[in-house]
């Protein structure tokens, strides 16, 4: 199980975030725009600056320096190298681990990247640009993947190719992975677990049944009421759903 407490002060705003996610499977860190999402993955993945703890199966993440926990990061954008082959920023992960247990040629199925693996970052679509970044980050053996908005750059059908990726490595790789997002269907589509966020706190926590019925994107959550906004053909735009 992976146990989460940080508590930071961000200029002004407070970050005082607990919560525990599954040691398998996908959690996701939802809530609105500011809610201190990305600053939970920050705190989990960088230098530790306040109090608090991370502790993966028992063992706290924060009393070890950044490079030695084991975390693989995939951001909103691929940050690939740019100079480098597909291959080459697959690889670069790889040669970083001093572990072998996620292979090269496994990855590359699962991604299906073997068409891409001679190509530079620039030639890619941003679906696929994000399918080998999590390539990448999967090669360097983690033993905790955060993901931070992987699809938030990718239009609705780049989104919907990526999705059953996300699907099948959840399944095949077996690893706690946070998942950032604003968006409900991808929660409730991946999330194993759901941690809704707002101010810098958890407001909620529980199964994806968490976010039944609601279709959209979060923009507001006040005591019970999570304020969704609701696009394309669905419902009545601009209505409230609410969770309890
Ligand atoms: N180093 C910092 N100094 C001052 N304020 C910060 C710092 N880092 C984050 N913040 C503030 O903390 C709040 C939470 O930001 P954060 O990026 O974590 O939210 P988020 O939920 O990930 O939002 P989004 O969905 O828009 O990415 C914001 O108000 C942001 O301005």
């Amino acid at each position: 199980m992976l146990d989460v407490a940080i508590r930071r002060r961000l200029g002004g705003f407070a970050l005082e975030a607990a919560f525990t996610a599954p040691s398998d499977g996908v959690t996701a860190l939802f809530g609105p725009s500011g809610a201190g999402k990305s600053s939970i993955l920050a705190a989990i993945a960088g230098p530790t600056t306040g109090e608090g703890h991370v502790r993966l199966d028992g063992r706290d993440l924060l009393a070890l320096p950044p490079e030695r926990r084991r975390i693989g990061i995939v951001h909103q954008d691929s940050r690939l190298f740019p100079h480098m082959t597909v291959e080459r920023n697959l690889r670069y992960g790889l040669r970083r681990s001093d572990r072998s247990g996620i292979g090269f040629d496994e990855v590359v199925e699962v991604l299906a990247i073997a068409p891409l693996l001679s190509r530079r970052p620039a030639t890619l679509s941003g679906g696929e640009r994000q399918r080998a970044a999590i390539g990448r980050a999967l090669l360097s053996q983690p033993d905790l993947l955060l993901m931070d908005e992987p699809l938030a750059a990718l239009d609705g059908g780049r989104k919907a190719e990526i999705l059953p990726f996300l699907e099948t490595l959840k399944a095949r790789f077996r690893l706690p992975i946070l998942y950032v997002t604003h968006h409900v269907g991808e929660a409730r589509r991946l999330a194993d677990h759901v941690v809704l966020i707002a101010e810098g706190r958890v407001v909620a926590e529980g199964g994806p049944e968490l976010l039944a019925g609601a279709e959209g994107e979060v923009v507001g959550v006040e005591g019970d009421l999570v304020t969704i906004r609701v696009s394309g053909p669905l419902p009545r735009p601009g209505s409230h759903v609410t969770l309890t």
